[in-house]
């Protein structure tokens, strides 16, 4: 039988399975290696980027802090070289922000946050450029300070040089008033009484304005300190009066207090300085009150920003565990469907495509090796084991005819003698392990050779073909058999039979031969052809081997020759005679 499907060639499908394999594994490959690719770019964005960004936010979050500290202590120096210091170092703070702000920017790839720090850059470079002029204003009031304090200085060594004159002065007035009362020159006295009181109060005036001068230093405000101006300039001005009004030689006094006003009204006066001082300390504190507001407001933005990018990390890092999972999902997943594949590519291809019909074409083989010719052809649509198949079938049918020829008569078309003694071997066997009986026919064409002598060989060989055509005529079940034993000699093998209905079937041939009328006129019997049949059945506990049972037919036969032919004889250990 031959497949309807077209024939493929087995080299084509394997070529064809292997190309689907090997795609499926590139596919696979393929596949894996663009989501490791993902993977990858998602690691080293994580590592690469979000780490660098924590680790720069968080640089500059702590950086922030430390401006916040350093614009704190800026609130409250000591003196203006500690506030310079503290400007430096604020500024060195700012840069290291704006650096760390900077990076931040340059990784930042999200538009609006990348505008966001770049805003807060400019912010940090506008407070970075104020800083010069805060250093200018405090060093401006430094040096403002410097000055006063040397101004002070002086004025510290006037005042003591003052308190010393006085001392002096009213040592040698008291000295000079206890002479003149010894002289008792008592107008004397008296001047000397009223100089002392002035000088009194020109003295007590001259202590209270240096108090007041040395004050100037403290004061930290304007209002104070043209108050405190004010107060000193009338002061100067009242010495001046008393001074005025002294006798004597002043022209010291008034030295001094010519030289206090110097300090007072002058180019760079103590409180011109001091203005000068308050007011840029005023200024820079007002700049740096900004600094703080700035440096409070980086911290805010520098702590969001730090939120900001560990939830960008968490984001990230939960985005990488999805996708590790999503990637070992598909790669199990393809994994599973590429085995799949190759299981059915291998299935449909080598097992149901070669293997199987090759085991079946196999199995076909050993069938028609052992002779069961009625197997069935193995269906495939492979073009070389069509071609093998087909070739089995040639083999089937020339070993249909070799059985055929091995078997059979080849004149008459019954069974052989080969065939007969392996059959009767087999039935005998069969028949002693069933405890069934079995009966042989042994029968023989009565004057053969006269028939042959008178009508020829070919009416001989004629007449063969008729008896076994009357003879197959009448056996009726599918186990019974025929076959020519030699010469005009054929055996009947009927299992299952008892003695009795072999003979009964052994009467039946030999009458069907009879009614045959087959003139032969050298016959005894009525001028026609006649047989004569020896039979005999074998059953258990009898020990027989087929030549043995054969034998016994045989010996039947020749009782049945003896006694007169067309008759049938049995041999069931002793010989039976039936008519
Ligand atoms: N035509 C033909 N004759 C055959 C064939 N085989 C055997 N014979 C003949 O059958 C004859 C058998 O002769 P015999 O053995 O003497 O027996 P018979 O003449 O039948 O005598 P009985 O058997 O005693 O009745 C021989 O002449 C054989 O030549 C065959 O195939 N064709």
């Amino acid at each position: 039988m031959t497949s309807t499907k077209p024939l493929k060639s087995l080299k084509q499908k394997i070529t064809l399975a292997f190309y689907i394999i090997v795609g499926m594994a590139l596919f696979n490959g393929v596949v894996a290696i663009l989501l490791s690719q993902q993977l990858k770019s998602e690691i080293e964005h994580l590592v690469g980027v979000d780490v660098v960004k924590v680790t720069t936010a968080l640089q500059l979050a702590k950086n922030s802090e430390k401006l916040q500290i350093i614009t704190a202590r800026l609130n409250h120096y000591d003196n203006e070289q500690q506030r310079l210091r503290l400007l430096s170092e604020l500024s060195a703070q700012w840069e290291l922000l704006i650096n760390d702000s900077r990076l931040l920017a340059l990784i930042e790839t999200a538009t609006v946050s990348k505008q966001e720090l770049n805003h807060a850059l400019d912010i940090q470079l506008y407070y970075l450029q104020q800083l010069p002029l805060l250093a200018e204003l405090t060093d401006s009031a430094l040096q403002a300070n410097l000055q006063a304090t040397n101004i002070q200085a002086n004025l510290t060594s006037m005042a003591s040089g003052f308190t010393d004159e006085m001392q002096t002065q009213f040592h040698s007035i008291n000295a000079d008033s206890e002479r003149q009362l010894k002289l008792k020159n008592f107008d004397k006295i008296a001047m000397n009484i009223n100089t002392n009181q002035q000088l009194s109060q020109f003295s007590h005036l001259g202590e209270h304005l240096f108090t007041r001068l040395s004050q100037v230093k403290i004061i930290d405000n304007l209002v104070e300190l043209n108050r405190t101006q004010r107060e000193a300039m009338r002061l100067l001005l009242n010495m001046e009066a008393i001074l005025e009004g002294v006798s004597g030689d002043t022209s010291l006094y008034f030295n001094l207090l010519s030289q206090i006003k110097q300090t007072m009204v002058g180019e760079d006066n103590l409180f011109e300085l001091s203005r000068k001082a308050i007011k840029s300390t005023h200024i820079a504190n007002a700049h740096l009150e900004y600094q703080a507001d700035a440096a409070q407001i980086v911290a805010t933005y520098t702590q969001n920003l730090v939120n900001q990018v560990e939830n960008e990390i968490q984001q990230t890092g939960g985005e990488l565990k999805s996708d590790s999972t999503a990637f070992i999902i598909l790669i199990f997943c393809s994994g599973i469907l590429y085995c799949f594949f190759i299981w059915l590519t291998s299935w449909h291809f080598i097992t149901k495509g070669i293997i199987k019909p090759v085991m079946a074409t196999r199995d076909a083989m050993n069938a028609i090796a052992n002779e069961k010719l009625d197997t069935h052809m193995p269906v495939t649509d492979n073009l070389e084991l069509q071609q093998m198949v087909n070739s089995l079938e040639t083999l089937k049918s020339y070993a249909a005819q070799v059985k055929g020829m091995a078997e059979t008569d080849g004149l008459t078309g019954c069974y052989n003698r080969r065939y007969l003694d392996i059959q009767l071997q087999k039935e005998l066997e069969y028949a002693r392990d069933h405890n069934m009986p079995l009966g042989i026919i042994l029968f023989d064409i009565d004057n053969f050779k006269q028939f042959n002598d008178r009508y020829g060989h070919v009416a001989g060989d004629q007449c063969l073909k008729n008896i076994v055509n009357a003879a197959k005529s009448i056996l009726k079940r599918p186990t019974d058999m025929l076959a020519r034993y030699g010469g005009e000699e054929f055996m009947i093998v009927l299992p299952s039979s008892h003695l009795e209905e072999v003979y009964q079937f052994a009467e039946l041939l030999r009458e069907k031969i009879i009614s045959l009328e087959i003139p032969h006129e050298d016959s005894p019997h009525a001028g026609i052809l006649t047989i004569s049949a020896g039979i005999t059945c074998w059953q258990l506990p009898q020990q027989l081997d087929a030549n043995s049972l054969i034998n016994r037919a045989d010996e039947a036969l020749y009782h049945a020759k003896l006694t007169g032919r067309n008759r049938t004889e049995a041999l069931l250990g002793q010989p039976i005679r039936y008519s």
